[in-house]
């Protein structure tokens, strides 16, 4: 078994709008040729300021977008070259859990009927005996009584529903989860409670996670390695969460956190400076106007994403 599960091999996902009453159509680029390994068994953080394409990245993991060009592999298979049925097979192995879980759920459905509809949607054959006491295990499973399953998702509080998300994802047992956002809309202490269960239930079935967030102090407590993004671009790849941070935007999005533990709190760097339009991607380093050490290299030439003798930074002047 390989240590990938996941693999994104240049991939880049476009989208076109409307120029203006009469205009034509343009395209902007929301992920442009990402190339990353996703390790199994280990939580890879994504972060970047909003916009930058976290979450295009997280429908493009689990194919609910086409990659516009290169290609997106689970357990060593292309996603776009999958036949329908076979796509629905490798979707049982990751799944993902949003912000609000609620957005995707008919609110007619009772809590059991919204863990268990999964099976339905990829033809896993239950009774419906057997279906209810997996909803009732994976409800438990997620830190929830089973006795609120008869419930409608309109009577439990934000944490209790995002456990429901959690206990859906749960329901077809899967190798990769895809987290985008989970307690982006949750209060700290409900989010600290929902972290730690995602903790636990990686560490008792040996998942994987893609953990999206914007929250640079939860990625460094929560995650292996940290996939920074600029524009679309993963623009460094830090090894573990005390690696150096070598792309200057890593470092002033690094020190634009507040910290809580202040032997560790440094001057707090604003962000300064507009990021460049996606529709007009300047020729060079999209980070340049706002990089104190930009040359005339990084206006004219787009750095790639190389892996130097520490870990990938796509800079010309990457720091020490
Ligand atoms: N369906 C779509 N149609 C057109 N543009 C889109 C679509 N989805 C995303 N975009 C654009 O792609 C870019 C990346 O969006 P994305 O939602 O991936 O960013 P994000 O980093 O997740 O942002 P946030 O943190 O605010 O959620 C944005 O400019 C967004 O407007």
């Amino acid at each position: 078994m390989s240590d990938t599960i996941l693999r994104f091999d240049g991939v880049s996902r476009d989208f076109s709008s409307q120029k203006g009453f009469f205009g034509g159509k343009r395209t902007m680029r929301a992920v442009d040729s990402l190339t990353l390994d996703v390790p199994r068994g280990k939580v890879t953080g994504v972060v970047g300021e909003s916009g930058c394409g976290k979450s295009t990245l997280a429908r493009l993991a689990l194919h609910l977008l086409k990659p516009t060009a290169g290609h997106v592999c689970f357990e060593g298979n292309d996603l776009a070259g999958l036949t329908p049925a076979a796509l629905r097979r490798q979707r049982r192995h990751m799944q993902m859990v949003f912000q609000d879980p609620y957005s995707s759920i008919n609110p007619r459905f009772t809590i059991r009927d919204a863990v268990m509809e999964p099976f339905q949607v990829h033809g896993v054959r239950h009774t419906r005996a057997e279906a209810k006491d997996k909803a009732a295990r994976f409800l438990e499973m997620a830190g929830l009584d089973p006795q609120l399953a008869e419930r409608y998702p309109q009577q439990l509080s934000g944490g209790q529903k995002q456990r429901v998300g959690i206990a859906r994802a749960l329901a077809l047992e899967p190798d990769l989860i895809v987290l985008d956002e989970p307690t982006a809309s949750l209060d700290v202490s409900i989010q600290a409670q929902i972290i730690a269960l995602l903790a636990d239930l990686k560490t008792r079935l040996g998942l994987t996670y893609l953990f999206i967030s914007h929250d640079l102090g939860l990625v460094r407590y929560f995650c292996d390695r940290i996939v920074v993004m600029y524009l679309g671009a993963a623009v460094e790849i830090l090894p573990s969460t005390d690696a150096p941070h070598r792309h200057p935007y890593t470092r002033t999005l690094m020190d634009s956190a507040f910290l809580p533990d202040p032997e560790r709190r440094k001057t707090v760097t604003a962000m300064t400076g507009e990021i460049p339009s996606a529709f007009e991607r300047p020729p060079g380093c999209a980070f340049a106007p706002r990089c104190s050490l930009a040359s005339s290299r990084c206006y004219a030439e787009k750095p790639v994403l190389l892996t130097t003798e520490r870990h990938p930074v796509a800079c010309h002047h990457p720091l020490d």
